[in-house]
């Protein structure tokens, strides 16, 4: 992929920007499947209200190191986390950290869109419900609603709510998983290869809905597309055999990166 067609693609903000606070902040996290050791002491702060992308070649621990953001890799059998993960300067693998509430605080959205088998309402209606987060039917109808509007969905499916969120096209699914994911009003969102399921014109709207969620949210997303992360992205992180390469400003990590491994993956070289 040229150079120049990936700048010409860079979400170009004001020239000059106000840096943002760290969301969360990671310290010297290593991940261990087993004996096989996948990420080798990350230090990255997720700045707040941004997107930040986090790219490089497969098996590289983008998806790894995603998960330990809200501890999705707690779930997985052998997988032991080290170092320190805060968000908000809190320790999220504290012990008296309750691991339901973060992942209401950090939510996730998943490379193919899982809608659950129930309607559309359910199942955008489901985590206010299990998080107690509306009084009555009149607030979480709010919810519902807002949230689909937020995700760009509602015009489509106001109609339609009662109808199974299996029967949408695969790009209104994954809008109907974020809409999922903002209807508990977390802080974080991480999204891993939330388009990679997608056509291009679904994509397009996804990536859409990405800039506009920046507003409230702090996104981290995993993306083999280097267009993408351009397009959508104010911070990206550049990961290399379990090691954080290069760390940047989007537009001079497509422009004028440090590191070698990453010029060498954004021009093709490698991934
Ligand atoms: N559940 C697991 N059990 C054992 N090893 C795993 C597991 N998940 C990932 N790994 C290993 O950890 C390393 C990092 O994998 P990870 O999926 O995080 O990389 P990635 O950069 O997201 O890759 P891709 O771009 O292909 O999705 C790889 O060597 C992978 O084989």
């Amino acid at each position: 992929m040229q150079m120049e067609n990936i700048q010409a693609t860079l979400n170009k903000g004001p020239a000059v920007q106000a840096a943002k606070p760290t969301k969360m902040r990671s310290e010297n996290v290593t991940v261990h499947y087993g004996a096989k050791q996948a990420l080798n002491g990350i230090n990255l702060d997720v700045p707040e209200r941004q997107v930040t992308a986090l790219i490089g070649p497969s098996g590289c621990g983008k998806s790894t190191y995603l998960r330990c953001l809200n501890r999705m890799n707690d779930t997985i059998d052998g997988c032991k986390v080290g170092g320190k993960i805060t968000l908000d300067n809190e320790d999220i693998y504290d012990p008296s950290i309750d691991v339901v509430e973060l992942r209401a605080r950090v939510g996730m959205v998943f490379q193919k869109p899982n809608p659950f088998p129930k309607s559309i309402f359910e199942n955008v209606a489901y985590g206010p419900k299990i998080h107690g987060l509306a009084r009555n039917k009149n607030e979480l109808d709010e919810i519902v609603h807002r949230s689909l509007e937020r995700a760009g969905l509602l015009k489509e499916v106001k109609d339609r709510l009662d109808e199974p969120g299996t029967g949408l096209s695969g790009g209104q699914q994954q809008r109907l998983c974020i809409a999922r994911a903002i209807a508990v009003s977390p802080e974080v969102i991480l999204m891993d290869e939330p388009c990679s399921a997608l056509d291009p014109i679904a994509t397009a709207t996804v990536e859409e809905l990405i800039d506009e969620l920046r507003e409230n949210f702090t996104i981290v997303i995993v993306t083999h597309s280097m267009q993408q992360a351009a397009r959508v992205s104010q911070v990206t992180a550049m990961f290399h055999l379990g090691d954080l390469a290069e760390v940047g400003p989007t537009e001079k990590m497509f422009s004028n990166p440090d590191d070698k491994r990453t010029q060498d993956y954004i021009t093709g070289r490698f991934g």
